[in-house]
């Protein structure tokens, strides 16, 4: 018995309790003991095991009782019951309920090894079974990008097509949508995926800033520059740029990188001699660029060279079935950072996941499990975990008043953008006094 597994012992009698305890943990078995079904059920709660040992004859919930209630909660469970002999009816239902093995009282060390040995037989052929699902979820999935849903299986087979040419790849999809994961994957599967893979959200950056964090600059180019420093277009030297929220890029810096996708060199700043660049780029958008190019704010030119390949990512909302997959995902992940075993859900749950909209798509669904599985107080998540989630937005119906819908519609990309104005004003295509302008005049408040 070279296995070390954990198991609970539940018996009403200490004496049975504390010789099945003294046995197992010579082999070195964590072990765990309950005096009572409610008992067993409360520690079942708080941390896993893999083998019960489980009286038939208890005050109380008997041992079939608990038997059907593990069954149910934690199919994956173990359960010997232990019987006396002359009850070998109840031992021959708890095995039609789900037991692995029965034990008749008194027993003897031999019979305990024997028992031991058909479970491990039984558990080996288990871990089999999680191997062979574990490469069923590989199907389900590609790297790190989960999703069974018809878009994802399209995107599963569009990646590594993409990842071969050299072309430009602009990815669009709302806030949270994989956009950045996407650009890994197709880095990782394409020829240049032993280069470097370099982010930057143009978004963060002042224009003077991206300038030099690009480009680079020569010593004393402006203030503060006291020395050389090679900017990303060069460091990157071969790999992958990823330039995410490319539409908040200045009309300058638009220029700017056209050339150098032209022309393939660059000037660092405050030098004049040209040095030859080698990248890929794949530059990503929440925004919708055409209608940026219409109000004159994004080049025509420059988004025919960035989007010659172009990936829309789907929300959340339309790829509902992906939910519970995600679900599970993120409480492993999270369940194993925590170390809490928060790592089932009710049904309840998932339905309420379901009937929400995401509006911050993957990623808020990833921080709500996050954030669920850290507050929990037990292995299991319900309905309740997730109270802090809005409650769905209405839909629209035929009966409001464009008005209306023109009202939610704003406090709803208000809300999504934490009420940044500037960002929000861009997304509705109006200008930022406007926005000013109509959150005074509909007295808007940001929804909690
Ligand atoms: N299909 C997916 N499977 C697993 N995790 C995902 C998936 N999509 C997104 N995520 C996770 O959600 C988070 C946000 O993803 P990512 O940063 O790629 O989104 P984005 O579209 O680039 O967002 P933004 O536009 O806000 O920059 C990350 O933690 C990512 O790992």
């Amino acid at each position: 018995m070279d296995n070390k597994i954990r198991i609970m012992i539940v018996d009403d009698e200490l004496i049975v309790r504390e010789s099945l305890l003294t046995w197992f943990e010579k082999y070195g078995h964590e072990m765990d003991t309950a005096a009572s079904g409610l008992e067993a059920l409360e520690k079942l709660e708080q941390k896993p095991f893999q083998v019960m040992f489980v009286d038939i004859k208890m005050p109380g919930m008997d041992g079939l009782e608990l038997l059907e209630k593990v069954k149910e909660e934690y199919p994956e469970i173990m359960v010997v019951i232990i019987t006396a002999y002359g009850s070998i009816e109840s031992a021959v239902k708890a095995m039609r309920t789900g037991a692995s093995d029965y034990l008749l009282k008194p027993f003897k060390p031999r019979q305990l090894s024997l028992v031991m040995e058909r479970i491990f037989r039984q558990q080996k052929i288990t871990s089999d079974y999680y191997y062979l699902k574990g490469h069923l979820e590989q199907i389900t999935r590609f790297d790190n990008i989960i999703g069974q849903s018809a878009p994802m299986k399209k995107l599963y087979s569009l990646i590594p097509e993409v990842a071969q040419s050299d072309s430009s790849v602009l990815i669009t999809g709302e806030t949270g949508t994989g956009k950045e994961l996407v650009a890994k994957a197709i880095h990782a599967k394409s020829p240049r995926a032993e280069l470097p893979f370099i982010a930057i959200n143009c978004g963060a950056l002042p224009d003077t800033l991206m300038e030099s964090e690009l480009f680079g600059h020569k010593k004393g180019a402006f203030t503060g520059a006291t020395h050389a420093r090679k900017g990303f277009l060069e460091i990157v030297s071969g790999g992958t740029l990823f330039l995410d929220e490319i539409g908040d890029i200045s009309a300058k810096m638009q220029i700017d990188l056209l050339r150098v996708l032209e022309d393939k060199k660059i000037f660092s700043v405050g030098s004049k001699t040209p040095v030859a660049v080698d990248f890929r780029l794949i530059s990503a958008t929440r925004q919708n660029l055409e209608n940026r190019i219409m109000d004159g704010v994004f080049r025509e030119d420059f988004y025919y060279r960035i989007n010659v390949i172009k990936i829309h990512l789907p929300t959340l909302r339309e790829r509902k079935d992906d939910i519970e997959l995600l679900t599970v995902h993120f409480m492993e992940k999270y369940s194993h950072e925590t170390t809490k075993h928060v790592n089932r859900i009710k049904p309840d749950a998932i339905t309420l996941l379901k009937s929400y909209d995401w509006p911050g798509n993957v990623r808020e669904l990833e921080n709500a499990i996050e954030r669920a599985v850290v507050l929990s107080k037990s292995r299991t998540l319900g309905a309740g975990d997730f109270s802090f989630l809005q409650p769905a937005r209405a839909a629209i119906t035929i009966e409001q008043t464009l008005k209306a819908v023109q009202k939610e519609h704003i406090l709803r990309i208000l809300d999504e953008q934490d009420w940044q104005i500037t960002r929000s004003a861009e997304i509705l295509g109006i200008n930022r006094v406007t926005l000013h302008k109509i959150i005074k005049r509909d007295n808007l408040k940001k929804r909690t």
